[in-house]
C-alpha cells in the first residue's frame, strides 16, 4: 500500500482515498465549450417559469437589514432549450446595495433586467423576509423590535407588472367567545397568525405606509396585540383588552376582511387566520378570496 506523507494536508487527503485528476478531452475554456442551454430547435413545449427558489440573500426591509428568500424566474420559449441560470444571479447582483431595498420600484429594476438578460418576454419573481419595526408596549411606552413576515410577489413583461402581490402575515392574540360566555372566570386564548396575500391594483398610487396600513388591520381586528415587551401595567392592559374583544376565527376573518377591501389600493386578496389553540393540540382556521 502507498504511502503518503501524512503532515501535509495534499497527504492526509490521498490517505483517505482523494486520486489526481486526470488530463481529460474536454475543452477548458469557456468558448471551446458546448452551450447546451442555448440550444435551438422543437423542444415540444414552452416552459412557464423556470429558475431557481429558495435563494437567501441579503434585504433591506424599511428601517432594518433582513434575510430574503427569493425565487427568481423566467418564461422559456419552445425552441431554446435552457436559459442561463447564473444570469438570474448577476441580476440580482445589480441591485444589491449592501442588501437589496424591497420595494417595487427596485423588484421593478430587477425583473425589467431579468428579462432583457435572459432575452426571455416575461421575468418573475417571489421574495418573502421578516420585516421589523419599532413597536413600543402598549402603556409604558417602553421600545423594542417586533416583527411580520412579508412576501412580494411579482412578473413584468418588459413594459408593465402583469401581476403584482403583497403579502404579510401578523401574529395576535385571540379570545375565545365561547369559553367567556360558558365558563364562571377565564377565557381560553391563542396565538393568531392572520395571513394575507393581496393583488396590488396599479392604477392606485400604493402609499408609502402600505406595510404599516396592511400590519395595523391584521392586528387590530384581533382580541388583542402582541409586543415584545410589557411591565405588569401593560400585561393588565393587553389581558384585559382580549376579555373586552373576544373573537372566533370566523369573527377576525371577517373584521379584517372588511378593512382589506377598504383599502383604494387592493384589487382582491386571499386571507386566512388560524390559531394556534390553548385547549387542544390542533389549530383552528379560516380562509376567504375576495376580488373588487
Ligand atoms: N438551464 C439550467 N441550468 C442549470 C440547471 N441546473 C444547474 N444549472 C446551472 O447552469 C449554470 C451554468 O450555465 P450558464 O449560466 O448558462 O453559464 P454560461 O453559459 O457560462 O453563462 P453566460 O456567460 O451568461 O452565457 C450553473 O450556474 C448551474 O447552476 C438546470 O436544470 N437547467
Amino acid at each position: 500500500m502507498e504511502e503518503f506523507d501524512l503532515t501535509t494536508r495534499e497527504g492526509r487527503f490521498k490517505h483517505f482515498g482523494s486520486v489526481d485528476p486526470i488530463e481529460g478531452t474536454k475543452p477548458k475554456n469557456k468558448e471551446d465549450m458546448a452551450d447546451l442551454q442555448n440550444s435551438r430547435k422543437d423542444f415540444l413545449f414552452e416552459v412557464d417559469s423556470v429558475g431557481i427558489n429558495n435563494l437567501n440573500y441579503p434585504v433591506v426591509i424599511g428601517d432594518f437589514q433582513s434575510v430574503g428568500n427569493f425565487e427568481l424566474a423566467t418564461s422559456l420559449r419552445k425552441d431554446e432549450k435552457g436559459i442561463n441560470m447564473s444570469r438570474l444571479i448577476e441580476s440580482l447582483e445589480t441591485v444589491n446595495h449592501s442588501g437589496v431595498p424591497l420595494n417595487f420600484e427596485t423588484l421593478e429594476q430587477l425583473l425589467k433586467h431579468l428579462r432583457e438578460r435572459m432575452k426571455q418576454d416575461n421575468a418573475k419573481l417571489t421574495v418573502s423576509g421578516k420585516w421589523f419595526f419599532n413597536k413600543p408596549s402598549p402603556g409604558t411606552n417602553i421600545d423594542a423590535l417586533a416583527h411580520a413576515d412579508v412576501i412580494y410577489s411579482a412578473s413584468h413583461n418588459g413594459d408593465k407588472f402583469t401581476r403584482k402581490q403583497f403579502g404579510m402575515t401578523a401574529q395576535v392574540t385571540t379570545l375565545c367567545p365561547c369559553s367567556k360566555e360558558i365558563s364562571e372566570y377565564s377565557a381560553h386564548n391563542q396565538r393568531g397568525n392572520v395571513k394575507v396575500m393581496i393583488d396590488i391594483d396599479d392604477s392606485v398610487e400604493l402609499p408609502s405606509t402600505y406595510k404599516e396600513d396592511l400590519y395595523e388591520i391584521l392586528e387590530i381586528n384581533a382580541s388583542s396585540q402582541l409586543y415584545p415587551i410589557l411591565k405588569r401595567t401593560d400585561e393588565k392592559m393587553v389581558t384585559e383588552r382580549a376579555y373586552e374583544n373576544p373573537r372566533f376565527v370566523e369573527d377576525l376573518i371577517r373584521l379584517v376582511a372588511y378593512d382589506l377591501v377598504e383599502l383604494p389600493w387592493v384589487k382582491g386578496f386571499e386571507l386566512e387566520c388560524r390559531n394556534e389553540e390553548s385547549i387542544h393540540q390542533h389549530d383552528a382556521f379560516s380562509r376567504l378570496k375576495y376580488q373588487k
